[in-house]
């Protein structure tokens, strides 16, 4: 198998096909560039996040892999189709601007998208009704859009998004707009349709729900992707942090401190050192330091970004904020 940036499933002969593999995507509108050479693998039935501040290309990077616009250079193999559209019927999308037609009963506007992507109507009518009461909005089904909340609504448009059970879903910031409830519910959802094989990719600026659900992600910034692949690579890009507090504040075991230790408090914290904890417990026990505790504590996903995309990408991001309504 061929490898691009952010294949995690490098080293398994095994490994099903990429649901998207993206090569070199650029992107102009007019005279600036929005995606700027964007390489993406995301293999069948992840859960991927595209993880950028406003503007940084993440809408446009997937609309090019939808097949709504096409790149001005690169390739897209999108479940093993060069051409998007050609497998569009095993695609969701739940397009950042929602809006459905006010004057649709919800389980009528649940089925018109079913058949905007090859569910007959009928079909897709029944299904909207078992979609309905299983995420309960039974009493919801004949009631017309407009006389729903927005959160009820933008359930519905998300239904709408699965009702032909696709094979791949691309959700564009699904977790905007809803309240902290609605994201919980939507984080088991993506989870469902993962357990059940479906590839979920999904836009957001709010860290949190990448770093909870995601085994891979892509951070872009300014068109460009300074990183692509799994979770804890992104993670391990940041030295973990040891914090150390001891019985005895004097000894010969400081001199076994990195240079970078400081002390805060009652306690010592240092990067962890390359060659790993041992030989400084060995060296803290040796020389009688009393060890009180010690931890180590791996770097959260919004530090990795910062250091992997800069503080100026990561001032729009949302480190975990539940109730987000950017
Ligand atoms: N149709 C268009 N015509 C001109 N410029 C566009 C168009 N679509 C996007 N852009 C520009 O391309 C850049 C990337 O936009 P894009 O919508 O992909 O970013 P984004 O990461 O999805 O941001 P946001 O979260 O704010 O939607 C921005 O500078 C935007 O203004």
């Amino acid at each position: 198998m061929t490898m691009a940036t952010g294949d995690f499933s490098a080293g398994t002969d095994t490994a099903p096909p990429l649901a998207i593999d993206a090569r070199g995507l650029v992107k102009r509108f007019d005279a600036a560039t929005a995606v700027d050479g964007v390489d993406l693998a995301i293999p069948t039935g992840a859960i991927y996040g595209i993880l950028g501040p406003n503007g940084a290309g993440k809408t446009t990077t997937l609309r090019m892999l939808l097949g709504i616009i096409d790149p001005d250079a690169g390739e897209r193999m999108v479940l093993g189709a060069s051409n998007p559209q050609d497998v569009a019927r095993f695609i969701g999308y739940l397009p950042e601007e929602r809006g459905l037609y006010p004057a649709m009963k919800a389980y009528e506007a649940i089925a018109f998208m079913g058949a905007l992507r090859g569910l007959p109507l009928k079909q897709g009518r029944e299904k909207a009704r078992e979609l309905l009461e299983s995420h309960g909005l039974g009493h919801a089904v004949e009631r017309q859009i407009r006389q729903l909340s927005k959160g009820m609504a933008q359930t519905v448009q998300l239904l709408g998004t699965l009702v032909h059970e696709p094979k791949l879903v691309v959700l564009d910031e699904p977790f905007s707009g809803l309240d902290a409830i609605n994201q919980g519910k939507l984080e088991v959802l993506i989870r469902g349709l993962a357990d059940k094989g479906t590839t979920v990719i999904f836009s957001t600026h709010v860290i949190a729900h990448a770093e909870r659900l995601c085994e891979g992600i892509a951070i872009i910034a300014g068109g460009k992707v300074p990183f692509a692949g799994r979770v804890d690579e992104a993670r391990d890009r940041i030295p973990a942090q040891v914090r150390l507090e001891t019985r005895r504040r004097e000894g010969g075991w400081l001199a076994a401190l990195p240079d970078d230790a400081r002390r805060l408090g009652d306690f010592w914290t240092f990067a962890l050192p390359e060659s790993g904890v041992e030989p400084l417990l060995k060296a803290l026990i040796e020389g009688e330091a009393g060890i009180l505790s010690l931890s180590i504590e791996r770097a959260g996903l919004h530090d990795a970004f910062v250091a992997i995309a800069g503080e100026a990408a990561a001032k729009d991001m949302v480190a975990n904020e539940p109730g987000d309504t950017a």
